[in-house]
């Protein structure tokens, strides 16, 4: 209820200001660094913040409209990537830690203080995408993670609250700042879901 609300806020300001996609991309989306060797995510409490190490550089980047990703409180979308699984270290609080959704195939675990998501993890060994690891990358002050390279799940915006009027405007500010927008995953990452059920028959 309070995320439709806080959606429909979101697209009242999009039709009179221009569309607001997520910082990282509104603000100029900041290119990939060679050898970046990782860094450390932080949650938003000032005192007993949430920390977790990731060692080397993130893969897949993108935004994702979809309604149980996190995002920052004025951002359409969210911006997120995947690790290696064994990349990555919780370093301080984890006991803060909680899993928002059991049922979801991602389980994201949040901080219960401030509501950020710290990463998401799959249990299910026969999922496509077992092994890797969801972050947002925005979470880090290190300057160098993968750039995002699409937007996925553009249409679920609706499902929270954007009117489906402003989704041509919204398409469109997505391909000037060079995300191609997707309902689903990009070609590629479809590609991979589909060869891995192909070769699971
Ligand atoms: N319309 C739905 C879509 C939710 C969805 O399928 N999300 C994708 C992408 S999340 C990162 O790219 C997914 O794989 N979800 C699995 C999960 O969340 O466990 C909606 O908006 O809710
Ligand atoms: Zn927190
Ligand atoms: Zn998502």
């Amino acid at each position: 209820m309070i995320n439709k609300i806080v959606n429909k806020y979101k697209a009242a300001f999009c039709s009179s200001n221009g569309v607001h996609i997520h910082p990282n991309v509104d603000n100029g989306i900041q290119p990939t660094s060679d050898n970046f060797e990782g860094g450390v995510l932080k949650c938003h409490c000032r005192s007993n913040t949430v920390t977790v190490e990731i060692k080397g550089q993130s893969a897949h980047n993108h935004v994702c409209g979809c309604s149980k990703c996190w995002k920052p409180n004025d951002s359409l979308f969210s911006q997120v990537a995947v690790i290696p699984r064994d990349n990555l270290k919780v370093t301080n609080n984890e006991s803060k830690l909680q899993v928002v959704d059991e049922s979801a195939a991602i389980k994201r675990f949040a901080c219960k203080d401030c509501g950020v998501h710290m990463y998401g993890r799959i249990d299910n060994t026969d999922h496509p995408f077992f092994g890797l690891d969801f972050i947002h990358t925005e979470l880090s002050a290190e300057k160098g993670w993968s750039a995002p390279e699409f937007a996925a799940f553009v249409s679920s915006i609706i499902e929270t609250g954007t009117n489906p009027e402003d989704m041509g405007a919204i398409r469109k500010q997505l391909q000037s700042q060079g995300l191609e927008p997707y309902d689903c995953l990009s070609p590629v990452l479809m590609d991979a879901i589909a060869t891995h059920i192909a070769n699971s028959k």
